[in-house]
């Protein structure tokens, strides 16, 4: 079946830049893809800024008409009310946003979140129309193990446990092995593939090949500009979560370039 997925490029700020910086910043990018005449319906460019910045970040998206995208780090699965410091798809969806990382390791290790929870708030985000990033991967001692596939392919089958191929249309997988995060230890374009491959394999068993073709399956951990291109090459990988390097917005926009640091164009 041929691919017809766009790659994606999302920049987790994860909780870097106040919202004077996210406005320098996001020019800063959207001017240096301008400059390089960036086709962002071949290669799509989202940041995932702070909560706090998202206002902003709206306001100048919509004030020069920029393409790029933007999204949250996180969403409550509960829809409103008696909810201290949780913010709602809703509320979201009215900053305009498209994305929102759900399951980050980040959110695992440091606030419990579990396979259950990450499925609530699949549902909350899809339910308002925001495509959700579902984080999944393995700690070192599970790839130490040789367990990273039985591994990641039960977070995969935990976060989307009853949800209809109807509410998945724009899933997005984020494979996210924990020891390649933000340690420079990136894993091999092979490593990323061999799991990236088998999520799509999982995805067609329990649901249809449209569903597994369809849907986009991105690498993060360490991605740079100069390891970007290998890992894009790989058939099964069809962009990057981006974690330190999309906090320079000229490394990001190289990164969002890959294709020309591919061809030398
Ligand atoms: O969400 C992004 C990932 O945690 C990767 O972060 P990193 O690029 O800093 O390794």
């Amino acid at each position: 079946m041929a691919n017809t997925r766009t790659p994606l490029m999302a920049g987790n700020w994860k909780m870097n830049l106040d919202h004077h910086q996210a406005t320098h910043t996001v020019q800063k990018l959207a001017w240096t893809l301008k400059d390089a005449k960036h086709d962002y319906a071949a290669v799509e460019v989202a940041v995932l800024p702070p909560f706090t910045d998202l206002r902003s970040v709206q306001t100048l998206v919509d004030a020069d008409k920029l393409e790029l995208k933007y999204g949250a780090q996180d969403v409550s699965a509960h829809a409103e009310g008696a909810y201290t410091g949780e913010i709602s798809a809703t509320m979201l969806a009215k900053l305009g946003v498209s994305y929102v990382a759900i399951g980050h390791s980040e959110r695992r290790q440091y606030h419990g979140e579990t396979d259950a929870l990450v499925n609530e708030k699949i549902v909350a985000a899809v339910g308002q129309g925001i495509a959700p990033i579902v984080c999944v991967g393995e700690g070192l001692d599970v790839r130490k193990a040789g367990e990273q596939i039985p591994y990641t392919l039960a977070q995969v089958e935990g976060a989307l446990a009853g949800l209809p191929a109807a509410q998945l249309a724009t899933l997005v997988i984020a494979y996210e092995p924990v020891w390649a995060i933000g340690t420079g230890e990136v894993a091999t374009p092979e490593d990323a593939q061999e799991v990236c491959g088998a999520i799509r394999g999982a995805l067609g068993d329990l649901y249809d090949a449209d569903l597994a073709n369809a849907t986009r399956i991105l690498y993060g951990g360490s991605v740079k500009s100069s390891n970007v291109a290998a890992i894009m090459a790989q058939p099964d990988v069809d962009g990057a979560l981006v974690g330190g390097a999309s906090l320079d917005p000229e490394e990001f926009a190289r990164i969002a370039r890959y294709q020309s640091h591919a061809t030398g164009a």
